[in-house]
């Protein structure tokens, strides 16, 4: 065969069955130049699809049974659910398949505990074919419209390098990003995949709303059982919950930075870096780009709110107190112009302000740089510069902005009442993070951490039960 033949034969395609997955992809094909063939059940039933993506005349696809599709095309993708692989691929069929490269794209609808993929029950009942997984993360419509949700990066399975290679050049031709995913052991992953939405925020997610609730019991109850009638349920919207969210996001953000201070003290307990960490703690880490993200939504509310409600009658403290004397003449009858003019804020206030403001501003920083597209145009030097010490910096500002405001209030209201203000009680964490962080850069402890972080161990231990690489 001469190499303009084979090349030729390498841009067809088959693929079994005529549903929204199999249009879809043999749109796609089409547009990128394929033979496509269908493979039906029933061939003269079977919808075809022109070119230009109108329903149209058998013009551009051929359709023939599934026999004849697998018998004449190299690659077929198989475009059914797996529930339907025994009745379209009995032996007669199977036999057919030999030397094939099958392509699986189907999915489960539950995760029903199965330790078998979808794509090895395909390789048992076609066993002469070179199974591949993928294009499962696909979505009918993703692939029909490139102006859709979704990603365009394709897992690519099979447990054969030369299949692999010829599959992810399909998918290049048809303009998605393929990268290899291992052997077809990787298929019962891939197929799980798509049945668990968001997984990485699960933990952070449970986190912030365990934080958020216990803000509202401790403001609900500092307000209605600890300072009985300084509440005013209709100030509960804004002013209540303001506290609450000011409150939240500073504990959120020290959760997001208490757990790399915790994996270098566990390294200096463990006198090496080659030591697992727990699995809380590897779990906590791999929360943390969450956990800031939602500091920072968190944050956002609270300096709209802020900024709606900032007015002496709202934040008093904030403000220089005005008093004006007005000394009406007797028998006096008509109106006397007041002009009051405006009110001052304090120094307080100003400085509060300026605080809070510059950790909006650093928040709003750390929170684009944790942008995929931001984070991949950056060095590993750079990032970290950004998310250890900016991010501290920005807590440092954070809990400051509470400290000019709070401090003369709870010295007025001294031990132990000021153990229910919700400022007070708010800074506690925050604080202890920061001072946890301040030990760690002793030079004594500094020296230590960053001998450790070298490959430098106080005593030997055995490396082979895994090395954890987490950045900390
Ligand atoms: N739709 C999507 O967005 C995505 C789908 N997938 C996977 O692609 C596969 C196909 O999905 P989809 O196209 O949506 O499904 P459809 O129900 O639209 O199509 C399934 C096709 O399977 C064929 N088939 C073979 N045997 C049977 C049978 N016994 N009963 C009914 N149909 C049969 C039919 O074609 P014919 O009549 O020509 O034989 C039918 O058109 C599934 O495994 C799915 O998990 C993966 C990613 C995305
Ligand atoms: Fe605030």
């Amino acid at each position: 065969m001469d190499r303009k033949s084979a090349e030729l034969k390498r841009k067809a395609v088959g693929i079994v069955g005529s549903g929204q997955f199999a249009t879809a992809l043999a749109l796609r094909f089409l547009r990128a130049g394929y033979d496509v063939t269908i493979g039906s059940r029933r061939p003269e039933e079977a919808k075809i699809i022109s070119v230009d993506g109108g329903e149209s005349v058998f013009s551009d696809v051929r359709v023939t049974s599934v026999t004849d599709c697998v018998k004449a095309i190299d690659v077929v993708i198989v475009a059914i659910h797996a529930e339907h692989f025994k009745s379209t691929f009995p032996p007669e069929v199977a036999s057919e398949c030999a030397g094939r490269i099958l392509v699986d794209v189907s999915n489960r609808n539950t995760r029903n505990g199965t330790q078998t993929s979808n794509a090895r029950l395909l390789s048992t009942l076609v066993p002469e074919a070179t199974i591949v997984k993928a294009y499962n993360t696909l979505s009918a419509y993703g692939v029909e419209n490139d102006s859709a949700g979704g990603s365009r990066r394709v897992p690519v399975a099979s447990d054969d390098a030369r299949a692999r290679a010829v599959v992810m050049e399909m998918t290049r031709d048809m303009g998605f990003d393929p990268y290899e995913n291992g052997g077809l052991g990787s298929a019962l992953a891939m197929e799980e995949s798509v049945l668990v939405v968001f997984p990485e925020w699960k933990l952070p997610g449970a986190m912030a709303v365990l934080v958020v609730l216990f803000w509202v019991i401790f403001a609900l109850s500092r307000f209605y059982f600890a300072t009985p009638g300084i509440m005013r349920w209709d100030q509960l919207p804004l002013k209540i919950f303001n506290k609450v969210f000011g409150a939240s996001t500073l504990t959120l953000l020290s959760l997001t930075y208490l757990p790399s201070t915790c994996a270098a003290f566990l390294q200096v307990v463990n006198g090496t870096k080659h030591k697992r960490f727990p699995g809380w703690l590897d779990a906590w880490l791999k929360a943390r780009k969450q956990l800031g993200l939602i500091a920072f939504g968190l944050i956002c509310v609270h300096a709209c709110i802020s900024t709606l409600i900032l007015s002496p009658t709202y934040m008093s403290a904030w403000f220089e107190k005005s008093s004006v004397l007005i000394i009406v003449p007797a028998n006096h009858t008509h109106d006397v112009p007041l002009n009051l003019g405006g009110v001052w804020m304090t120094w307080i206030g100003e400085l509060s302000l300026l605080f809070g403001i510059l950790a909006v501003a650093l928040m709003t920083v750390l929170a684009v740089t944790s942008l995929p597209s931001v984070t991949s145009a950056m060095s590993w030097a750079e990032w970290r510069l950004v998310h250890s010490q900016l991010g501290y910096f920005m807590l440092t500002l954070a809990v400051t902005h509470v400290y000019v405001m709070g401090v003369p209030k709870w010295v007025k209201t001294g031990f132990p009442l000021v153990f229910f203000r919700v400022k007070f009680m708010s800074i506690v964490f925050p604080t202890l993070v920061i001072v946890l962080r301040l030990v760690l850069l002793l030079p004594c402890l500094s020296a230590y951490v960053d001998r450790i972080r070298l490959g430098w161990e106080r005593k030997r231990v055995d490396t082979r039960m895994g090395v954890c690489e987490q950045s900390v």
